[in-house]
């Protein structure tokens, strides 16, 4: 498990690319059975399973200092996949096609993950202080809520799964957008939410495109520029929004002082530098 240190906005001036990629952009999640990043920003853990060669199981780690990985965490499992797979909770299988949703309670011991070559499970864990019922969620179950126009290349459905009116949670809040055919931006006008960190891991995207992210203050915007299954670390302070080469949906979660989705402080563009 690798570990990212928390950054305060006024490091970002002295970045370059390469230093700015390397806090916030997680490139490599899926390019082993299973590989995961700790973020001390909100202690947000993103994980990436293929399990094509075999069952893959969820260890503890070293900077978790805990008996087992969900000692004291809880968790979300997204297929951001091609094929079905299967997560096995203590003993129970929990079948999640693409674009499926597990969220597995806190104290859950052994955690397994199975499928064809197709699937990949995306996983994201914050701490928890009370156990919810492990649950899926698939789309249908989720609340569309459809934002955007056509004339502002933004057209988009939020599927929210993890939420407070949706499948309950200690801390953490999990979706997943979906741009409509021929749009291209997501979470524009951007916004800030000072209380939540949150990580966007874009996929389905074709190989030769990419997302232009925007991120930082909103008077000092930076860029990363993201290939498919890649997540970007979205600090409390700074904006998240994104253009597209071609199509893709996102996973957003979040993590921190409260689960109100609606707590934000947007900004329009003509206010963004
Ligand atoms: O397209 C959007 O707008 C989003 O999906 C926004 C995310 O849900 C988000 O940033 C929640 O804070
Ligand atoms: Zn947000």
């Amino acid at each position: 498990m690798k570990v990212r240190h928390a950054t305060d906005p006024d490091q970002i001036p002295g970045f370059d690319t390469d230093a700015l990629r390397s806090r916030f952009l997680v490139e490599d999640l899926f390019g082993s059975a299973i590989s995961m990043v700790y973020s001390h920003e909100d202690r947000i853990v993103v994980g990436g399973v293929r399990p094509s060669a075999g069952p893959v199981t969820l260890e503890t780690a070293d900077p978790l200092r805990a008996g087992h990985f969900l000692a004291r965490r809880e968790l979300g499992v997204v297929n951001v996949g091609t094929d079905p797979g299967t997560v096995t909770v203590d003993g129970a299988d929990h079948q999640l096609g693409a674009k499926e949703v597990l969220y597995v309670g806190r104290g859950s011991r052994e955690v397994s993950f199975a499928g064809e070559g197709g699937a990949a499970f995306y996983l994201v864990s914050t701490p928890a202080h009370a156990t919810h019922p492990t649950r899926k969620g698939t789309l249908a179950d989720a609340t569309p809520i459809r934002l955007g126009e056509q004339r502002s290349s933004n057209e988009r459905t939020i599927y929210k799964f993890i939420h407070a009116e949706g499948i309950q949670s200690c801390q953490l809040v999990l979706g997943i957008t979906e741009l409509a055919a021929g749009s291209m931006w997501n979470t524009m006008p951007a916004h800030v939410h000072d209380r939540r960190t949150e990580v966007y891991l874009y996929f389905g995207l074709e190989p030769e495109d990419r997302v232009v992210h925007l991120m930082g203050r909103p008077d000092q915007t930076r860029n990363l520029i993201v290939a498919d299954r890649q997540a970007v670390i979205s600090p409390p302070w700074s904006i998240h929004c994104g253009f597209g080469t071609g199509n893709y949906a996102f996973v957003w979660a979040m993590g921190g002082e409260n689960i109100d989705y609606a707590d934000v402080e947007p900004y329009p563009i003509t206010e963004l530098r």
